[in-house]
């Protein structure tokens, strides 16, 4: 089989739990979404991503109260919003520095990504959440600061995740060739895509998941699991 030199993950489902975003991160992200984007709205980041979601929206023009309202529906839809995720990101930030959380790790996870750069393999992350979240995760994470083990973060500005062309961008970022680019995820749409890509695929399915009797895709319970 052909050597991996690079895996990229996920986040979550794969690395930290569902529980941990949508229980956590989320509410966290709606409670203080309008005191935050009215206490920020001079920020010219602030006002980018607004402007972005209401683009994405359709509105030709719209009150800061209706994007603070349009965002809000969109994180209880989950919706994959680059603007979203990035004020998500920004939101937070206050939370992992005030000590109000620390990111959910499975728990072989950081031994195994250890493992793997002790080996010699380089590692990146892909998830819908924005790249400085991605960092925040992993610098707070509850096995301690991770962000030394990656060599590169990857959001949904390079594409979303269910899009073949955005695994032929990554792979190409990082000077890989398609077949030695390991990616892992636990949504099968996200697997599909990268193995169009030519990239090989690890589908995460943690219990109390069952791995079906004949996955289309190299399925394992944890990253201990994998076979490289
Ligand atoms: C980067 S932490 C927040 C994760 C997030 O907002 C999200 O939507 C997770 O998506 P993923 O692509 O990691 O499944
Ligand atoms: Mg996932």
């Amino acid at each position: 089989m052909t050597a991996i030199r690079a895996i990229v993950t996920d986040i979550e489902g794969t690395t930290s739990s569902i529980s941990f975003v949508k229980d956590v991160l989320f509410p966290y992200a709606r409670k203080r979404l309008p005191a935050y984007i009215e206490t920020h709205a001079d920020h010219a980041d602030v006002q980018h991503w607004l402007h972005e979601a209401a683009k994405e929206a359709g509105f030709v023009e719209a009150s800061r109260q209706e994007v603070i309202g349009l965002l809000l529906r969109w994180i209880d839809e989950d919706r994959k919003s680059t603007a979203l995720k990035a004020l998500q990101g920004m939101i937070w930030k206050d939370g992992y520095e005030a000590g109000e959380y620390r990111a959910h790790v499975y728990p072989e996870v950081a031994a195994r990504l250890h493992a793997w750069r002790g080996d010699g393999l380089r590692l990146y992350v892909y998830s819908s959440g924005s790249v400085p979240a991605q960092k925040l995760l992993f610098r707070y994470s509850d096995a301690g600061d991770l962000t030394p083990l990656f060599a590169g973060y990857f959001d949904t500005e390079i594409g979303a995740k269910r899009e073949k062309d955005s695994y032929v961008r990554i792979v190409e970022a990082i000077g890989e060739r398609p077949e030695h680019v390991l990616f892992l995820s636990d949504v099968v749409e996200e697997l599909d895509a990268a193995a169009s890509a030519g990239l090989r695929t690890g589908w995460l399915l943690r219990s109390p998941l069952a791995v079906p009797a004949q996955p289309r895709h190299a399925a394992y319970t944890d990253f201990d699991a994998i076979q490289l």
